[in-house]
């Protein structure tokens, strides 16, 4: 299963925010979106889950088009989105968040495997199932919304800025999480949004920085990390002395 987006646009209101936008994302692969504030990462997400319409191009998801499909439909594509913020019931508790995650008719058993496995990916979750949402700390809670949103079993999960607001510490939780996600073989593909470039490099197979609506570069995410104008423009990283930065 693909994605495939081409030349897409798109506008909040009058404003253009995504022009000419093309990038893809195959099945089981961990991409990420990076780039500055406000470059549109976000708003490619929330075009894929069809709360904007493009003014231009295609977006398709194995083969169907994806700009005709309403945002209710989209699970039963196995597409789910873990948008930021962290929106979570927090007076229910841990156990009923996942399971609101789980779309009706699922049998019994499928959900039951389903939080075996979101429990083995985060741990920290099974330990106090009981209690309030919002009792967890930042970290739980980001594992929460994350598990949630695999609880329908996604084959593509849109996850944006999980590490925001977060501690190092935690957002090294988080990741790890996603690292055995990653690795679990049997897992979604993930379009990451991320602040933190550090560890979405380190997660992730491709990344695409953008900047000001249009992809500025694109490529493996060694070979983003290793390229100096990518590190010196986008990443703040400046390069040692002696390298080549033209
Ligand atoms: N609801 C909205 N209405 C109008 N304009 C918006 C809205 N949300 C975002 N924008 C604008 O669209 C542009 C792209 O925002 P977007 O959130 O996609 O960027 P981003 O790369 O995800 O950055 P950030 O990490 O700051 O969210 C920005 O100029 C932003 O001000």
């Amino acid at each position: 299963m693909t994605l495939v987006l081409d030349s897409l646009a798109v506008s909040r209101g009058r404003t253009a925010v995504l022009h000419e936008i093309s990038l893809t994302a195959g099945d089981g692969e961990f991409v990420c979106l990076l780039g500055p504030n406000g470059a549109g990462k976000t708003t490619v997400l929330d075009t894929l889950a069809g709360l904007l319409r493009p003014r231009a191009g295609t977006l398709t998801w194995d083969g169907a088009d994806l700009a005709r499909v309403p945002t209710h439909r989209l699970v039963s594509l196995g597409i789910s989105y873990a948008m930021e913020g962290r929106r979570l019931f927090k007076r229910l508790s841990v156990a009923d968040n996942l399971m609101l995650g789980v779309p009706p008719r699922t049998p019994r058993t499928a959900a039951a495997e389903r939080l075996a496995w979101v429990h083995e990916l985060f741990p920290a979750l099974a330990e106090r199932p009981g209690d309030p949402a919002g009792a967890l700390s930042g970290g739980q809670q980001q594992m929460l919304v994350i598990a949630q949103a695999l609880m329908c079993r996604p084959r593509l999960l849109l996850l944006d800025e999980p590490s925001a607001g977060l501690a190092p510490r935690l957002v090294a939780e988080v990741f790890g999480g996603l690292r055995r996600l990653r690795e679990d073989g049997d897992g979604p593909a993930v379009l990451l949004v991320e602040q933190d470039t550090g560890d979405a490099l380190a997660l992730c197979d491709r990344g695409y920085v953008i900047d000001n609506g249009r992809v500025a570069f694109d490529g493996t995410c060694d070979d983003l990390a290793d390229d100096p104008r990518v590190r010196a423009v986008y990443l703040g990283v400046t390069a040692p002395a002696g390298e080549d930065t033209a």
